[in-house]
């Protein structure tokens, strides 16, 4: 590596004046100081190198050559203007460098003129080159070398042709000379100025080769030499301007640091070795110190990954927790004073619990089976009694050895016919279907279908409008058949703690929500209905009078109700189908579905309470004082719905209609603008959503087998699946199940009686989901039900001894999975019949239940007991198993 430093002295002046006499002794004193400063560094090597150009009418020439051939300017963009092919000189010593100045002085063009005898005729430039290195480090690469240039320049001086007499070669050296010395003046002129405008370097071959010296990197000094002479005042006023200007100029002379090709080899080098040693050797220190960033950078990158890892944890958690609280909602604080209910009452309402399951209520008096040790599990899964209120809930709180029962019992009969031998067994098949089914399943999955608004707007008293009049009777009713039907002591005063809850609430005369130990709105509320009658419990029950019991329970805030889609726990149990215990207890299966007489005359009477005249019915039925409306709707038939249809009585008719929820097409068509009107004026008088939602279900229109015959077959499954289901869910009695379904398969004439049933089944499921419970009701209700459904089975189980002999009941019991060296296996068989909604059940229950009931051949079945021609007059000729209510 280089260091650079020029330095240059110019002598300027007229012709005559001493220019070469004064360079000529610069130079030579300069030559000298410098070999004394070379003199006194020994440390250093000194490499002085000489080189000598004249500029002679605008030809460069090298003074140190004989070849008088001008030399081209090259322009450098480090080293700046450069002559090609100069002849450098190095110099041995300070005597050579006199040798070679003589020789220039020779070589230098000179001429004769007036005023001087030996007038240079042209511009010299010597230059001296020095390069100094430090001695010590010569030879290992590292040293780094000065370099001084020092340009002496002796101009050839100004002249005027008058004075100098000058012609023909001459003249026109002048005019050379002259001219490029007013092109110095002008460089110098503009560099005093400043270096903003144009600067004409390149106007003369003597300012483009001293334009370094000039205005650059360089230290410059210029000698102005003036003749005393009085003529040449004109000439030395020039110069002195000259001078004037010059001194303004200013310089930035700088250490330039110049690599030279050679050094720059040798750096290269360098470089390049020091790579191949770190390649050769990945140990070295800088490889180290590589690997150990690396392993830096590593650890980092692993405890971050770690930190992530961690976060992302935390995230899913409290995700999971958020979705949980998100989905659990309100429905959260339900369950939560749920649980926390049914650790506070659990115990107490022990006995209650047993009395609402049809296996509570299935004693021992058949079979004498006790199953009270396994109730309260079953029921601890399935709903929970409380002093005020009745609630379902989720299987979570169910004791362990329930939900291990629950898990491990394989009640999927007959297609999984593993049942156990156990008899207790029999308690998960109800409790199965309704905890685990109902309340588990498809209460999680109801809580987000919930209608916040749908049934707000109900009242207490549009509710009380809604139930038959004779609904207090019931609790005396059902307290009655719970004696006769439930003999043991434990059980009997058990639903008589639910008569008698019933009746509390009844007896404080209105509508009650009840809420006690912290239960707020969000959970269940039962209503009891209050149809302003007085009620005395001593006071012996009409019979006669039909009693339709019904129990609304949600698992909401009353605000919340069920969508249409949800499915909605309530029954309408008809006490009037086993009404008469004793009868029931004692009448042959295929006599229970009987019509009587006596039993339509109960209808009539609840139809027409005060003067049994159905023109009678007036919109007092709505006041909820004197009407049994759903017991219109079950034993109304259309024939009689148009027969009381009149212009006078058309919203007796609607009202039957609304009750009937047949919604058939013939009424529509024939009442259809009546009825909407009626419901829409009803429903405004009322604000009522009930009412709507009892006009969308019964006079909504499908699609009937003879519209679209061949969508039929898929449409009869369709709803033949939901009428399974909505029995399932609605407690609908097996006979009659088993009637239906052996009765209607598929006939695309049968679509009315299918879409009857299935109107029927949801309107009491949707209407009455949205209505709140009654406590009492319900209690008694979901007694009165499981307990009719139980009697079935205890009739089936009594069946099975005269219908099935010894081989059939062996191969019955193989078919539903019953281990034949268990115990009660007849008790088995008949808790599993009609337990599950498969087709395959369906099929093997309906077909064990004919069997056992000696049920009516479907032929001779008249499928108009299902719907299209009941009639309130009895036929007591023919075998009734129709559907009545439920
Ligand atoms: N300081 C001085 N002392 C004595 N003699 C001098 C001095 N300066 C110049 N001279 C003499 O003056 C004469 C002219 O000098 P010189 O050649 O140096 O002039 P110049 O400016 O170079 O002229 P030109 O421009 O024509 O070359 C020379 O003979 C020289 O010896």
């Amino acid at each position: 590596m280089d260091w650079l430093l020029t330095a240059s002295i110019f002598a300027y002046g007229q012709t005559s004046s001493g220019k070469t006499y004064t360079m000529t002794g610069i130079t030579e004193y300069s030559v000298l100081d410098i070999y004394d400063y070379i003199a006194k560094h020994p440390e250093r090597e000194f490499i002085l190198r000489f080189s000598a150009i004249e500029i002679y009418n605008e030809a460069v020439r090298d003074l140190l050559s004989h070849d008088t051939t001008p030399l081209r300017l090259l322009d450098d963009p480090e080293k700046g203007t450069t002559v090609e092919k100069l002849t450098e000189e190095t110099l041995r010593d300070k005597d050579h460098l006199r040798d070679l100045l003589t020789v220039c002085e020779a070589q230098r063009q000179i001429g004769e003129t007036a005023l001087n005898e030996t007038s240079s005729r042209s511009h010299q430039i010597l230059r001296l080159t020095i390069e100094s290195s430090a001695r010590q480090y010569l030879g290992r690469g590292n040293s780094s070398t000065l370099v001084a240039c020092v340009n002496f320049v002796d101009l050839a001086g100004s002249e005027r042709a008058s004075q100098t007499a000058s012609a023909g070669v001459r003249l026109k050296e002048g005019s050379h000379i002259n001219r490029s010395l007013l092109t110095l003046g002008k460089v110098v002129r503009q560099l005093s100025k400043g270096r903003n405008g144009h600067i004409p370097y390149r106007d003369s071959k003597l300012t483009r080769i001293l334009q370094s010296s000039l205005g650059g990197n360089a230290r410059t000094a210029i000698i102005c030499t003036m003749s005393p002479a009085r003529s040449h005042i004109e000439q030395s006023r020039n110069t002195l301007l000259f001078a004037t200007c010059a001194k303004e100029v200013v310089t930035n002379a700088q250490v330039n640091v110049v690599m030279s090709d050679k050094a720059l080899v040798k750096h290269l080098q360098r470089e390049l070795a020091r790579l191949e040693s770190e390649m050769k050797f990945p140990g070295s220190a800088s490889c180290t110190s590589h690997a150990e960033a690396l392993r830096e950078k590593d650890a980092q990158i692993k405890k971050l990954e770690k930190q992530l890892n961690e976060l992302m944890e935390e995230r899913d958690i409290v995700k999971s927790q958020l979705d949980c609280l998100l989905r659990s909602d309100g429905d959260d604080h339900d369950d939560n004073h749920t649980a926390k209910r049914w650790d506070e009452h659990s115990r107490s309402s022990r006995s209650l619990a047993r009395n609402t399951s049809e296996e509570a209520l299935s004693v021992s008096d058949t079979c004498g089976v006790s199953y009270q040790d396994q109730d309260h599990r079953v029921f601890s899964g399935s709903y929970v009694f409380s002093d005020d209120t009745v609630f379902p809930v989720q299987t979570v709180e169910l004791p362990e050895e329930t939900r291990d029962q629950k898990l491990m019992s394989p009640w999927h009969p007959p297609s999984h016919h593993s049942s156990s031998d156990n008899t207790g067994s029999y308690h998960m098949k109800e409790v199965a279907f309704r905890s685990a089914s109902e309340v588990s399943e498809e209460h999680c999955r109801e809580v987000q279908c919930i209608d916040i608004h749908e049934h707000r707007g109900i009242t207490s008293h549009e509710f009380d409008l809604l139930l038959p009049q004779d609904t207090k009777f019931q609790t005396l009713e059902l307290e009655d058949i719970s004696r006769e039907a439930v003999p043991q002591p434990d059980e009997d005063q058990e639903l008589e703690s639910i008569t008698n809850k019933t009746k509390t609430v009844e007896d404080s005369g209105e509508v009650h929500q009840y809420e006690s130990n912290g239960i707020t709105n969000n959970d269940i509320k039962l209503y009891t209905c209050n149809s302003g009658l007085s009620f005395d419990i001593n006071k012996p029950c009409p019979r006669e009078c039909l009693s339709v019991k019904r129990c609304i329970m949600s698992s909401k805030d009353s605000a919340l109700s069920r969508s249409k889609s949800c499915r909605a726990s309530f029954m309408i149990i008809p006490n009037s189908w086993f009404d008469d215990s004793e009868d029931t207890s004692q009448t042959p299966p295929d006599e229970i579905f009987r019509y009587t007489p006596r039993r339509l005359d109960k209808v009539r009477r609840s139809l027409y309470p005060k003067n049994d005249n159905p023109s009678s019915l007036d919109r007092s039925m709505f006041s909820g004082e004197d009407v049994s409306d759903e017991i219109i709707k079950d034993m109304s038939t259309i024939d009689e719905v148009d027969k009381d249809i009149s212009p006078s009585d058309t919203e007796e008719t609607i009202i039957s209609d609304i009750n009937c929820v047949t919604g058939l097409d013939e009424t529509d068509n024939n009442h259809g603008g009546e009825l909407e009107e009626y419901h829409t004026q009803q429903a405004v008088r009322d604000g009522s959503t009930t009412l709507r939602s009892v006009k969308h279900v019964g006079i909504a229109s499908t699609p009937s087998a003879i519209d679209s015959p061949s969508r039929w077959p898929i449409d009869f499954e369709k709803m033949q699946q939901e009428i399974i289901q909505l029995w399932h869910e609605c407690n609908v009695p097996m006979v009659h199940r088993t009637y239906f379904f052996l009765l209607f398969k598929g006939d695309p004439a049968d679509d009315i009686y299918m879409e009857v049933e299935n109107r029927r089944l949801s309107f009491i499921k949707s209407s009455f989901s949205a209505r709140p419970a009654v406590e009492g009701e319900f209690n008694s209700t979901m007694a009165t039900s499981l307990k009719n459904l139980r009697r079935e089975r205890d009739m089936l189980y009594k069946q099975m001894l005269k219908k099935l002999c010894n081989g059939e009941k062996e191969r019955v019991y193989t078919k539903w999975g019953i281990d034949l060296s268990s115990k009660q296996r007849r008790l088995q068989l008949s808790r599993l019949v009609w337990t599950q909604t498969d087709m395959e059940h369906i099929r093997e229950s309906a077909s064990l239940v004919a069997k056992l009931v000696d049920i009516v051949e479907p032929g001779q079945a008249l499928k108009e007991m299902f719907g299209l021609n009941f009639t309130l007059a009895p036929r007591a000729e023919r075998r009734s198993f129709g559907l009545t209510a439920w």
